[in-house]
């Protein structure tokens, strides 16, 4: 069962909150925007950290030409991080980028507390927000293939971070005699993803069940995606009158609802989907490829945008790569430019300079809304293909 894991997943009573260090390397070279250890990656771990339930004390950065690969920092920094934690109290490190089992494990032997890159922290908060069956299997299936290298046969149990509890049951490095101990977690994990597995199958199926009975109407269906927290909950219910949880964290929504609705007399089904992220963890979008093929088998992506995001430009190439990476990058695209109330206006108009055909919208006021059903019916009309 998916549930609170590792961090500190649900703890909203500041006075309870688990207290992190961010560390990151920001590579010299001039970096894309958004890769690891910029300022916009490192905001956006912070804001990772709020939602998933944890306090930020202190950060620490360095910039090098890339990370070490025994340590992530080098053996100077990893020093001043052990005293961050200490000055700061911290329960642990959150690094920003992707770390392997042996930095994790290097770094965490110097800093004395937990060591955890994005990926956890990212599946965490998935883990949190997965309410769906379907949803739920998937986040755990992502957790083993997380957990299965990570695990130690002995030393500080991370799951006691935030009282959190390990998928399967199983601890990591609850204190035990070593190998054998160790070899028996593993096992426990590996019999619980093929028991997981069986059930996603038999998940996926139903969707699919389900997807076969709306093609028989001959219903096009509209997928909405996006980058996490872009509004895209808040323009479903605006266009369907649909009330799906819309709220100011990342993540909000993790299984897929999809609605009917009506424009012009063309009737189409709306889905709405998971956000993206920069760097979505691998484990992420391999459990989530069947869901994810809502939106592949979809007649038209709804791409929404928050044009109030600093980083709007870059977050539309992280949607586009995302849509490639699971082949739907060839569907037809009609770009929303939400959050129009608040973006400042000459950001909206760089925006629409470069996607000329985007649509400006407020899911929030209603604002531009009408002429994006206009847009839509228009696509209705098209995509009504008799033959699937
Ligand atoms: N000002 C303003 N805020 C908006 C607008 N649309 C959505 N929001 C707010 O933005 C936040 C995110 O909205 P959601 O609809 O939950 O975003 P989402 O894309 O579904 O996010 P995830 O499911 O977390 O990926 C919420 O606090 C919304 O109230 C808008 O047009 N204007
Ligand atoms: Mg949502």
């Amino acid at each position: 069962m998916a549930g609170t894991w590792l961090l500190g997943t649900g703890v909203r009573d500041d006075a309870r909150r688990p207290r992190a260090v961010l560390v990151a390397v920001q590579q010299q070279e001039p970096a894309q925007d958004g890769a690891p250890g910029t300022p916009a990656s490192l905001a956006e771990l912070r804001r990772l950290a709020d939602t998933d339930g944890l306090a930020v004390v202190d950060e620490v950065v360095q910039r090098r030409g890339r990370p070490d690969p025994a340590t992530f920092v080098g053996s100077g920094r990893a020093d001043a991080l052990a005293t961050a934690v200490q000055d700061g109290g911290a329960d642990l490190v959150i690094a920003d980028g992707e770390l392997t089992p042996g930095q994790a494990r290097n770094l965490q032997d110097v800093v004395g507390v937990p060591v955890v890159d994005r990926t956890a922290l990212i599946l965490d908060i998935f883990a949190e927000h997965a309410r769906s069956s379907e949803g739920r299997v998937q986040v755990e299936l992502a957790q083993i293939a997380y957990q299965l290298p990570r695990l130690r046969g002995e030393g500080r149990a991370l799951s006691r971070v935030g009282g959190g509890r390990m998928a399967g049951g199983a601890g990591i490095g609850v204190r035990g005699p070593g190998e054998m101990r160790l070899e028996v977690q593993r096992r426990r994990l590996r019999q619980r993803a093929t028991r997981l597995r069986a059930d996603a199958v038999q998940l996926a199926r139903r969707r699919e069940m389900a997807r076969r009975r709306r093609l028989r109407n001959q219903v096009p269906a509209v997928a909405i995606t996006g980058y996490t927290n872009a509004g895209k909950s808040a323009l479903l219910n605006r266009l369907t009158g649909a009330e799906v949880v819309t709220e100011d964290v990342l993540f909000a929504t993790l299984d897929p609802t999809v609605r009917r609705t009506t424009v012009d007399g063309h009737a189409f089904t709306l889905t709405d989907t998971v956000g993206f992220v920069r760097n979505l963890p691998h484990q992420l979008v391999d459990a989530f490829r069947s869901t994810l093929e809502e939106v592949t088998r979809s007649d038209l992506v709804l791409h929404v945008v928050d044009a109030s995001a600093p980083d709007a430009f870059g977050q539309i190439t992280t949607v586009h790569g995302v849509l490639q990476e699971i082949g739907a990058g060839d569907l037809p695209e009609l770009l929303v430019l939400n959050k129009i109330d608040v973006a400042p206006e000459e950001w909206v108009t760089a925006l629409r300079r470069a996607h000329p055909d985007a649509v400006p919208v407020s899911a929030l006021t209603g604002e531009g809304v009408g002429e994006l059903r206009i847009a839509l019916s228009a696509y209705a009309k098209l995509a009504t293909r008799p033959d699937r």
